[in-house]
């Protein structure tokens, strides 16, 4: 099993061992001295944790995160994290991001469109880490438009959906394509099905070319 990073631990819950980070509650997950519970049935990069896969992080970094929606993962990731920008294209969502973000001063909610990132490259910092779960069309696009806010090296942690690129083709080929167009701004370093956690989901990490 991979190492976690500083700041996420396995903590008993309820009798049951499961991930955990320090901070308030978001989403109603179990809670207990201070800790709550990362639920990977409902977190992309919980379920690559989960699943042991070795996601370079270590803690303490600056992180650039697209499609926060209501900030179920990214809450968890601004409770380890140093600075964490995270870019959400519905006002919905956001409006809960925010009501997460209040207790944590390194969170830092973006209304805008990661298919855009001119439109925040003024108030985002370099990042030493891209986090991306936008589920839409072009995943793979959105990814190397942001590998700007990147060092060479940086990391990229992405989820891909699927069916979010073709709801009838078979997954393997979808992913196939999307790790293609990946490349040409990536290397890939590891990629895992999010199965049992997330059906059709491919985990990938990667480095900046
Ligand atoms: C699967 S949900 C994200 C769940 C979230 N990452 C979590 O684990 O808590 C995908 C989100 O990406 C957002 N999204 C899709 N395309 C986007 C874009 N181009 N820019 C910003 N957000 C986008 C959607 O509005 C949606 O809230």
């Amino acid at each position: 099993m991979s190492e976690l990073p500083a700041g996420v631990e396995r903590r008993r819950f309820d009798g049951e061992e499961r991930l955990a980070t320090e901070g308030e509650p978001v989403y109603g997950e179990p809670t207990a001295d201070g800790w709550r519970a990362w639920d990977a049935r409902r977190s992309k990069l919980g379920a690559m944790l989960e699943t042991g896969m070795d996601t370079g992080l270590a803690g303490g970094e600056t992180v650039l995160y697209l499609g926060a929606a209501a900030g179920t993962t990214v809450s968890h990731v601004a409770d380890f994290a140093g600075a964490t920008y995270a870019v959400e294209f519905a006002a919905r969502p956001t409006r809960d991001l925010l009501d997460a973000a209040e207790s944590r001063p390194r969170l830092f909610p973006l209304l805008k469109d990661a298919r855009k990132p001119e439109t925040y490259a003024h108030v985002v910092e370099p990042a030493d880490v891209v986090v991306q779960d936008v589920a839409t069309r072009g995943q793979a696009r959105v990814a190397n438009a942001n590998a700007r806010f990147l060092d060479t090296g940086g990391l990229l942690l992405a989820a891909i959906k699927a069916r979010s690129e073709d709801v009838v083709a078979d997954p393997s080929e979808v992913f196939e394509r999307e790790l293609d167009t990946l490349s040409e701004s990536y290397e890939l370093v590891e990629t895992a099905r999010l199965e049992p956690f997330h059906e059709d989901h491919l985990g990938v990490v990667a480095r900046k070319r």
